[in-house]
């Protein structure tokens, strides 16, 4: 898994217990999921479909780093299944496992549309393609 994105947490971000607010980090998923499918479908209007059991497992405070970390598990015909963790940095552990987030490329009617993707495509293979 590939951890691309880090967070900062800031007091912004904290729930009154005075750790890592839930919905904030569910906020910076769902758009690390997008931009991840967004780019593998080359779709920019994609769209996050279905997110399954969310664990959290522990949490972040204040000036902790957080990683978000995404793979993909499934290429389907207009979806893309992406499984997600996100790590505290700091204590080096896991805040939250999500095993599926199902993300659909639409049409401009908003329909589901055919990807024709099968595997993880990077910049290098693009250019070398065009
Ligand atoms: C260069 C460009 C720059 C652009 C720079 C933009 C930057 C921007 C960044 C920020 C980005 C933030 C973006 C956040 C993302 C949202 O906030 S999205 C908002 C929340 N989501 C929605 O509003 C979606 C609402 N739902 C829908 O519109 C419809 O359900 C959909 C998605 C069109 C699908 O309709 P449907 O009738 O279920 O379609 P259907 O063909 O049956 O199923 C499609 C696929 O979904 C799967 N599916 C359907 N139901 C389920 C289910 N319950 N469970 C699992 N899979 C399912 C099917 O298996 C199927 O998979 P495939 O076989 O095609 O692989």
């Amino acid at each position: 898994m590939n951890f691309h994105t880090r967070k900062w947490i800031k007091p912004q971000d904290l729930n009154p217990n005075r750790s890592l607010f839930g919905g904030r980090l569910l906020e910076w998923i769902d758009e690390e999921a997008a931009l991840y499918a967004i780019i593998q479908l080359e779709n920019p209007r994609t769209v996050t479909k279905y997110i399954s059991e969310i664990d959290f497992k522990s949490s972040a405070r204040e000036g902790d780093i957080v990683e978000i970390g995404i793979e993909p598990v499934k290429f389907g015909t207009a979806s893309l299944t992406l499984k997600c963790e996100v790590r505290n940095k700091m204590t080096r552990e896991t805040i939250i496992t999500i095993d599926k987030i199902v993300m659909v490329g639409l049409d401009e009617n908003g329909n589901a549309k055919p990807h024709g993707k099968t595997k993880v495509e990077y910049v290098k293979d693009r250019l070398e393609d065009r």
